[in-house]
């Protein structure tokens, strides 16, 4: 039977320490509704003796009524020549009321002297006074026992005193920090093996990623006996972070053979990592392992080719494991097997040997070249590859447009845009303001459809960017604008390339509008609704 492997997440306490992240009581409390059905075992919410809104957290925290997880708190051993008893941080994790303390102590002699500034004995003293005391008002006690690793290599009998002590005392875990994020994987293996000689408790691992090992230092306390692992979501935390446990936790489950959560718990394992991402305003890598949106994105035209016959062949997991799935994206590294996965995608239906898959190939590797990104612009891709197979129905052509923009002194900017376009057959025209010449633009073109199409105004505009391409032609230089649009369900994107930024915009703008209105039918207008378009009503 796979041996259990506790799930210790610190997102809300070590993952706050990490450079621009910064949680309100109402982000850790949707995040840690979120981690408990995850189905981790332990929450850290974060630092009592610290902050007013941690302790917020925890006396709100019952509202959730958590399924899978307890909630610990955070704090350090006592200061040093105090009684536990005096100590504020060990008197507010009781306060708050958890089941579980996770304190900190130090094991490295060197911080003993210079962090601390106290003797070996007296940190030996506070390590077991704390620990004693939680313990004796009933709490389980998590001892992370901090610097282990640096301490063990500077002074190896004083550091295994500490945790020693720490079991003394009746610790119920002795967790091992790798807290600068120094160690290496044989080094944590070997370390691991002589503490799991020398106590009985069970060991945790809570790795920091300065080396760019937190995943891989965790995995290697998991297979030298460490039966709880210390992490975060997205790898959040103090520095470079923690120990991902968006990796972590695939890893041991899908590549090692460990128990932590659910098959079910761990399809969700993507939807959490992005959540967790959006609440903490942090932008997600696309390519993260196991949970970005390129980990299981296909560009090459060579692995698409081979994926088509056997996902394998370029997957080391099933995506659906851990809740993402296969992509495959088009770009002038794309073979004729990428489109035909697209056209697949689309419910179009052609093959390899088409000629017209061969030419919309050099098409796009010509467009690539010239600026465009289709990978980028899964939208404007689709109307490309409709339009090569003749199933692209128009819902408009553009007859033109232009652009006004006059400023007085000490008047803002006036922006004013006129377009003309044929709606099957009918010449329509428009002109309106906006508070720049896209906005103007977009708000013509809505004016010119809107009646036809009722939908549009369910559509808006989420994202706006402009790349150049050519810097050194400065002003002149090329342009490629990408634009998302939203309707609420659904969100796609267009992209438009040009030495003229606003017809690089118009162009990403009117494909917007395009896809938009794919396989919407146009809505005919009664005599009476079009006499009143056009001004003739007698009111
Ligand atoms: C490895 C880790 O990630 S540990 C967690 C780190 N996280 C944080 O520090 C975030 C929250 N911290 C805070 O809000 C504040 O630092 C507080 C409230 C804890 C302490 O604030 P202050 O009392 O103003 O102290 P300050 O932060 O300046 O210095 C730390 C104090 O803790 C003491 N200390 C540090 N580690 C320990 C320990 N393991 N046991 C006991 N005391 C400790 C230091 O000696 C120092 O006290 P001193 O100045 O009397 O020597
Ligand atoms: C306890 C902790 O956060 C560390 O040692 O890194």
């Amino acid at each position: 039977m796979a041996t259990n492997v506790k799930i210790f997440d610190t997102t809300l306490r070590d993952g706050t320490q990490g450079e621009g992240i910064s949680l309100s009581v109402e982000d850790k409390m949707k995040i840690a509704r979120k981690l408990d059905s995850l189905g981790v075992h332990y929450i850290e919410g974060g630092w009592p003796g610290s902050n007013n809104k941690d302790i917020e957290f925890f006396t709100r925290v019952s509202e959730l009524q958590l399924k899978n997880a307890k909630v610990t708190a955070f704090g350090s051993t006592r200061r040093k020549d105090t009684l536990p008893e005096n100590d504020m941080n060990l008197n507010r994790i009781l306060e708050v009321g958890v089941p579980v303390a996770t304190i900190f102590g130090k094991s490295w002699d060197f911080h003993v002297f210079q962090a601390i500034q106290t003797t070996l004995e007296e940190n030996l003293a506070m390590i077991y006074d704390s620990v004693r005391y939680l313990k004796s008002k009933g709490l389980e006690v998590i001892y992370d026992a901090e610097h282990f690793f640096d301490g063990f290599k500077n002074n190896r009998d004083y550091a295994l005193q500490t945790i020693k002590k720490a079991e003394e005392a009746g610790a119920d875990w002795i967790v091992l920090c790798d807290t600068n994020g120094g160690s290496l994987p044989h080094e944590i293996t070997e370390i691991v093996t002589v503490v799991k000689q020398t106590v009985a408790a069970p060991i945790g691992i809570h790795a920091h990623n300065d080396c760019e090992l937190g995943v891989a230092n965790s995995l290697a306390a998991v297979a030298a006996g460490a039966t709880q692992v210390q992490g975060t979501i997205n790898g959040y935390g103090e520095r470079c972070g923690n120990g991902n446990l968006c990796s972590i936790i695939p890893n041991l489950q899908l590549k090692m053979n460990y128990s932590c959560i659910s098959a079910e718990q761990l399809q969700s394992l993507a939807s959490v990592a992005r959540y967790v991402s959006e609440i903490a305003n942090m932008h997600m890598p696309m390519n993260q392992p196991y949970v970005g949106s390129a980990a299981f994105a296909h560009k090459g035209g060579i692995h698409v080719s081979a994926i088509l016959r056997n996902s394998s062949t370029y997957e080391h997991i099933t995506p659906e494991l851990v809740g993402n799935k296969q992509r495959v994206l088009v770009s002038e590294l794309a073979g004729q097997s990428n489109l035909v996965f697209k056209a697949q995608e689309l419910g179009l239906d052609f093959d390899n040997d088409n000629q017209q898959t061969k030419q919309l190939i050099e098409q796009i590797k010509e467009m690539e070249h010239q600026g465009y990104q289709f990978e980028g612009a899964d939208a404007s891709l689709e109307l490309l590859i409709r339009n090569a197979y003749g199933k692209l129905e128009e819902a408009f052509k553009v007859e033109s447009f232009k652009i006004l923009m006059f400023k007085n002194e000490n008047q803002p900017v006036v922006t004013e845009a006129i377009v003309k376009l044929n709606v099957q057959g009918e010449t329509v025209y428009n002109a309106a303001e906006g508070n720049g010449p896209v906005n103007a633009l977009d708000n013509a073109l809505r004016k010119c459809l809107q009646q036809h199409y009722p939908a549009l105004q369910n559509i808006h505009l989420s994202d706006y960017k402009v790349r150049v391409l050519d810097e050194k032609d400065t002003t002149a230089a090329k342009v490629r604008v990408l634009i998302e649009s939203t309707d609420f369900n659904n969100s796609w994107s267009t992209v438009g390339v040009s030495d003229n930024v606003i017809e690089a915009s118009w162009d990403a703008l009117i494909d917007s509008i395009r896809y938009a209105l794919l396989g919407k039918p146009k809505v005919e207008l009664h005599v009476e609704e079009q006499r009143e378009r056009l001004g003739l009503v007698n009111h």
